[in-house]
C-alpha cells in the first residue's frame, strides 16, 4: 500500500491510495543495534505494569496487523522463503510462497524453464503472485527473486506492506541451493549481474529493506515481525499528518 519504498522503520507508510514513488531515499537500512532489539523485547523485572499498558494499546488497535498480505521480495537466495515461514510463524499468520503454488500448479521450476523458457515463466508466475495477492486478511507472501520484473506485480505490490531481504553474492555462494536456480545452475556468479539488473525494481517497490547476511534467522525474524505490527499505526498516522498538511495548504475563502 501505500506509498513509497520506504526504507526507515521509524517513518510511517504513506497513503493507502498513492503509488509508491521511488526510489528511495536511501536504498540500505541497517541492521539495528542489538540493544534496542533487546531493550524492545526485555521484559524489565520489577515493572510489573508495563505488560498491561501494552496490551492495552493493542486492545485499542494500535498494533493490529496489515488486512492484506506483506510480502517479502529480493534477490535469489536472499532468504525470502526460509525468513518469510519464520515472521509469518512469530506473527501467528498464513505463509505462502508463490514459487510453491507455481510448482503444484505448474511442476518444478528448474524443468519448467527447460521445456518453456524463462518468458512463459515469467507470464505464469505474474499470475500466480495476481491471485495469492488478491487473498484478503493477514498473511506473508514471499515471491521468487525475479517477480519483480513484470511490470503488472510491481504494480499490485504498491498497495502491499513489501518488505526486501538483500545480501551478498558471497553469502549466496556460502549458503544456497544452486541446483535448484536454474538461473544459477551454470553460473553461480550471474548472482549479482542479475541483482544489478533488477535493484531498480527492488527498491521501487520496497518498504523498508533488511540484510539478511548480517544478522540470524531468529533475530530477523523479530525484527521484521516488529515492523510488521507497527506497520499499521505508522501508516495511519502518515496519513493523518498528509491530510493535515493538505488541509493547511487548502486556499481559504476568497483567496
Ligand atoms: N539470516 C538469514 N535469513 C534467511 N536465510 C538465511 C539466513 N542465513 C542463512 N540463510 C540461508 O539462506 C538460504 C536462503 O534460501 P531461501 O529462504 O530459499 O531464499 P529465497 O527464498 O530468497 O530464494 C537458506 O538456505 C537459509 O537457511
Ligand atoms: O530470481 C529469479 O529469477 C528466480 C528466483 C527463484 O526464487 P527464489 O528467489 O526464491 O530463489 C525462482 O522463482 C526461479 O528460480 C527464478
Ligand atoms: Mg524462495
Amino acid at each position: 500500500m501505500s506509498g513509497h519504498r520506504r526504507v526507515n522503520r521509524d517513518a510511517g507508510p504513506p497513503a493507502a491510495t498513492r503509488p509508491k514513488p521511488g526510489p528511495p531515499t536511501q536504498p540500505l537500512r541497517q541492521i539495528p543495534a542489538a540493544e534496542a532489539e533487546a531493550a524492545a523485547s526485555s521484559s524489565e523485572p520489577g515493572q510489573l505494569r508495563a505488560p498491561r499498558r501494552r496490551r492495552r494499546r493493542r486492545g485499542r488497535g494500535g498494533s493490529r496487523l496489515p488486512e492484506r498480505a506483506i510480502v517479502f521480495v529480493g534477490p535469489m537466495a536472499a532468504g525470502k522463503t526460509s525468513l518469510g515461514k519464520r515472521v509469518a510463524r512469530e506473527l501467528g499468520i498464513e505463509f505462502v510462497d508463490t514459487d510453491a503454488v507455481f510448482v503444484r500448479k505448474h511442476g518444478v521450476i528448474a524443468e519448467f524453464f527447460e521445456r518453456h523458457g524463462e518468458a512463459e515463466f515469467r507470464r505464469l508466475e505474474a499470475e500466480v503472485i495476481a491471485e495469492e495477492l488478491a487473498v484478503p486478511g493477514p498473511r506473508i507472501v514471499a515471491l521468487g527473486g525475479g517477480a519483480v520484473i513484470a511490470e503488472q506485480t510491481r504494480r499490485l505490490l504498491r498497495e502491499h506492506p513489501v518488505v526486501l531481504l538483500m545480501t551478498t553474492q558471497e553469502a549466496v555462494l556460502r549458503t544456497a541451493n544452486i541446483a535448484r536456480r536454474p538461473l544459477l545452475r551454470d553460473d553461480p556468479e550471474a548472482w549479482g549481474r542479475i541483482l544489478e539488473e533488477r535493484r531498480g525494481f527492488y527498491e521501487e517497490v520496497a518498504d523498508v529493506t533488511y540484510r539478511t547476511d548480517r544478522a540470524t534467522k531468529e533475530q530477523l525474524a523479530r525484527r521484521v515481525a516488529q515492523w510488521a505490527r507497527g506497520y499499521e499505526r505508522q501508516r495511519r498516522r502518515a496519513d493523518g499528518a498528509r491530510r493535515h498538511r493538505d488541509a493547511a495548504h487548502e486556499p481559504s475563502e476568497g483567496e
